[in-house]
């Protein structure tokens, strides 16, 4: 709910602005697209953003796993916003070709900082109980510091494929807010946060925004001293 509101009122302090944003997926966000459904759907100027995704699993979007496809449901189709402002990634199509024409239709839209790197204006992330944020698991560095700008991953789990955001992109966005809720993240968040235990396997620990923040809630926050 803190988020929902902060959210309204940094795209009320940009009039006029046309904002690129990248969600996350999984189960964290659900909550978020049903708040601005229910309560911001006519406080925000939905018109001014470009929505992308961190990650995308590779199903199609009727898929219950599909990333897209949940806020659809839950956002998308209870608001106001033009069809081409929502850029997914097409996670019924090949991997390796989809992550190559996402990466351009990324650099299409979204403008470059000064070192050539797409620059969202907000990227929302998500932390899983692995400390995995977007599709980069642990040990799976190599995404961290990837050149390129987005790359197909594979969950270590379950083998599924995934087309990521890498670590470059996600540090160079203008601000990144990482969403964590639910008491089975907090041994992970507490690590992460205060830089203990095992914080530096956990890909979210290496996000490095000049503007990173986390919401969390009480029960994720149980552990931090
Ligand atoms: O697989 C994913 O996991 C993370 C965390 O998901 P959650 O279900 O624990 O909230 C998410 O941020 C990422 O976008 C998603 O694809």
């Amino acid at each position: 709910a803190a988020f929902a509101a902060d959210f309204a009122a940094w795209v009320d302090a940009q009039p006029g602005v046309t904002l690129t944003v990248a969600l996350s997926g999984g189960s964290t966000p659900k909550r978020l697209f049903e708040l601005w459904a229910d309560q911001f759907s006519d406080k925000i100027d939905w018109s001014r953003i470009e929505f992308f995704w961190g990650d995308e699993r590779c199903v199609p979007p009727e898929d219950a796993e599909s990333n897209y496809g949940v806020a659809k449901e839950l956002l998308f189709d209870r608001i106001s916003i033009p069809g081409e402002n929502i850029h997914r990634v097409k996670g019924e199509a090949s991997p390796e070709q989809e992550c190559n024409r996402y990466e351009q239709e990324i650099q299409r839209i979204v403008p470059a900082d000064r070192d050539g790197n797409p620059q969202f204006d907000l990227i929302i992330l998500g932390m899983g109980d692995d400390g995995h944020t977007a599709s980069i698991f642990p040990h799976q560095n190599e995404f961290l510091k990837s050149p390129k700008v987005c790359e197909v991953a594979t969950h270590p789990q379950s083998g599924q494929q995934r087309v990521t955001l890498t670590g470059r992109v996600l540090d160079a966005a203008k601000k990144v807010t990482v969403l964590v809720t639910g008491a089975g993240k907090a041994d992970v968040l507490a690590e992460v946060i205060n830089k203990q235990g095992a914080f530096a396997d956990y890909p979210v620990s290496h996000v490095d925004a000049e503007d990173t923040c986390f919401y969390v809630d009480q029960a994720a926050a149980a552990k931090l001293s």
